[in-house]
């Protein structure tokens, strides 16, 4: 049997799909409530939900704890998460606590006394083969995985009448409750970096938190929203929403106006699907110069106070 981890996230669906395409029974796993209907309608007959007051304000670790006990209860042959940041923390605690390998971002499985995967690795430039020994009989372990989003798979058994819950209450460590939200805030309305379809970006080449302002102008002008490179969160000139990359947010919108960004590899995976880019560079030789459609050799400093004084040019001619 295998356990599904899923959470609101809408590829926790999708990854049932797969799960259910690897062949064995699969029951799923949520913390907290879910519509069974929509998992019976998936062939899911039961449904076990991790209840305990403290998962909701507590951090990852929380839930990692409790799941690992679960997974010591019903011991099942493998546990299969949603590839969203939280379960895939949760996920990466109870491999700490179980000591059981875990591989995550899955795109292809296939099951048996070793476990043959295929994993996407730096933020999807290249794909990984690797094998996963689970052993055989008493000594076998389950194998952890979670699968990459948008990878889905054909549920192949039909619907069923009902999905049972069945409540597992587990029993949490001090140390797995130690981390807890104080405080939740909205976040403000509007455009984010997912959504906008110009992001005006900067790197260390911006010089300095004021040196923003600049892009904030042309990206109010284009009807677009401010992104930056890691090293402008690092140095505290933008908070780390506005980050673009591997361990910021992947973004595609139609045009990415890289300013003073190098085009390290792990900001080209966050903004290599951007359906045009350009670059304003001091250096012809920037990797993201190369990589980029269009490019400005020149600082941006005198460049994008240019392209604002056209803009306003042609927009009162
Ligand atoms: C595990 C890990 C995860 C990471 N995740 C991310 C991530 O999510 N996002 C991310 O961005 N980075 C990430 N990084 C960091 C990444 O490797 C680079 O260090 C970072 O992207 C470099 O930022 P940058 O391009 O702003 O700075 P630099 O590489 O220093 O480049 C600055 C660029 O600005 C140009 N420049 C300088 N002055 C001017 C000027 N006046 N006008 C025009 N151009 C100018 C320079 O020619 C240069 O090309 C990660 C690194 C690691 C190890």
């Amino acid at each position: 049997m295998i356990l599904a981890v899923l959470d609101d996230s809408p590829a926790a669906l999708d990854m049932l799909a797969f799960t259910q395409s690897l062949g064995q029974q699969v029951e799923a796993v949520t913390f907290g409530e879910f519509d069974t209907d929509d998992l019976a309608k998936r062939g899911v007959r039961t449904l076990h939900q991790i209840t305990h007051d403290d998962l909701a304000d507590c951090a990852p670790a929380a839930s990692g704890d409790a799941l690992a006990q679960l997974i010591e209860h019903l011991r099942p042959d493998g546990v299969v998460g949603v590839c969203s940041d939280a379960v895939t923390e949760a996920m990466a605690h109870v491999a700490a606590v179980t000591g059981l390998p875990l591989a995550t971002n899955c795109v292809e499985v296939s099951t048996g006394d070793s476990w043959l995967l295929t994993r996407v690795r730096g933020g999807g430039m290249l794909l990984e083969e690797a094998e996963l020994r689970v052993g055989t009989g008493d000594g076998a372990s389950p194998a952890l995985l979670t699968i990459a989003q948008g990878v889905s798979g054909d549920i192949g058994s039909g619907p069923v009448e009902s999905c049972d819950v069945r409540e597992f209450a587990p029993e949490l460590t001090a140390t797995a409750t130690q981390a807890r939200i104080v405080e939740r805030a909205d976040r403000g309305g509007g455009m984010t970096l997912a959504t906008a379809p110009v992001i005006v970006s900067g790197g260390r080449g911006v010089g300095s938190a004021d040196g923003y302002r600049v892009l904030e102008e042309l990206a109010e002008r284009l009807g677009g929203v401010v992104g930056c490179s890691r090293v402008a969160t690092n140095n505290g000139w933008r908070p780390h929403s506005d980050q673009v990359g591997l361990t910021g947010t992947k973004v595609s919108p139609e045009l990415y106006l890289a300013c003073g960004i190098s085009g390290a590899t792990q900001h080209w995976v966050g903004c290599m699907d951007s359906k045009v880019i350009m670059a304003i560079n001091t250096d012809p030789e920037a990797p993201l110069v190369r990589r980029a459609n269009y490019a400005v050799i020149g600082d941006v400093h005198e460049v994008l106070p240019a392209i604002i004084a056209e803009l306003s040019a042609r927009s009162t001619a």
